[in-house]
């Protein structure tokens, strides 16, 4: 079997699934991964056998695929902001809007920094480690803290400000019900659950049946009870003048605003994504 024909099964197996563009995309990210593989050493060696043991390991992923499980988990790492970072069933994955948020934080960074002393940032709810990991890749002076309640998901970011040869200061704790002794920052950034239960009927089953419900649901159905913890809590650790910088549900985006708005925040804008919809706050203490 060539690599040209298994390319073909994964296109005509995962389109009834994803369509036939993404179960492409799919496809060439397995045999890049696979095969270790660049796509010119694609285009020059599609006819190349497989060896027996890429076979078999091409069929696992396939059928996995088959049953819904995200790409990404299957081959322990994806892409964001251009790094590599690893990531499993216990930690969300990074999603594009999300590096729309870091772009946004990363351009004003670069031009406020050299006004900060000690300029300090922390992201709560951090995953992956997505967020902070990326930002700190293009400020190296900047101290970046991040803050996550699953354990499971801080050994991830742990991991991946390693892969990333990133210093970062994680810490376990609950955002809702802080308990760790908590300094002050200049720039609070976060990405926190916002899915609420009206919104989960219409999810992807992939996503519904593999992602964390713990990065993705809100408790007790209150979509902003992480905003008004966020804002609660940057009240007390945003220096004053310093930044908010949140990923926000596209149906919330003027309620999010009032919120920020009735905590005292100034100079709040509402931004859109690439696609159009309302995603980002950025907010000022
Ligand atoms: C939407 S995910 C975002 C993950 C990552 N920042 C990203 O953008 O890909 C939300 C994260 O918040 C964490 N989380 C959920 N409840 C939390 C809480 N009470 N305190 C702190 N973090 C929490 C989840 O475990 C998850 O990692």
């Amino acid at each position: 079997m060539t690599i040209a024909s298994i390319e073909k099964i994964f296109i005509e197996d995962l389109t009834g699934l994803y369509g036939p563009e993404e179960a492409g995309s799919i496809a060439w990210l397995v045999i890049g991964f696979v095969c270790k593989i660049n796509r010119t050493q694609y285009l020059n060696n599609k006819n190349d056998d497989l060896s027996g043991r890429e076979v078999t390991t091409f069929h696992r992923i396939l059928s996995d695929l088959k049953k819904g499980v995200p790409v990404q988990y299957l081959l322990g790492e994806t892409e964001f902001y251009g790094s590599i970072f690893k990531v499993n069933s216990s930690v969300l994955i990074p999603r594009p809007e999300t590096e729309e948020l870091v772009d946004w934080v990363l351009k004003d960074l670069k031009i406020r920094i050299a006004e900060l002393q000690e300029p300090t940032l922390l992201d709560i709810g951090t995953g992956s480690g997505c967020i902070p990991i990326s930002i700190k890749k293009y400020l190296p002076n900047l101290g970046v803290a991040a803050l996550e309640v699953s354990n499971d998901a801080l050994e991830v970011a742990k991991e991946n400000a390693k892969l990333n040869h990133t210093d970062i200061h994680f810490t376990l704790d609950d955002i809702l019900n802080p308990t760790a002794d908590w300094q002050t920052f200049s720039v609070i950034t976060s990405n926190p659950p916002y899915v609420t239960l009206a919104e989960k009927n219409h999810m992807h089953v992939n996503v519904l049946e593999h992602e964390p419900h713990l990065a993705l649901f809100v408790p007790e159905d209150d979509p902003l009870v992480f905003y008004e913890a966020i804002a609660r809590f940057a009240s007390q650790h945003l220096e004053k003048g310093g930044f908010i910088y949140l990923e926000i549900n596209e149906n919330l985006g003027q309620e999010t605003v009032s919120l920020l708005s009735r905590k005292g925040f100034r100079n709040i804008q509402l931004r859109q994504d690439l696609r159009d919809r309302d995603r980002m706050i950025r907010a000022q203490m």
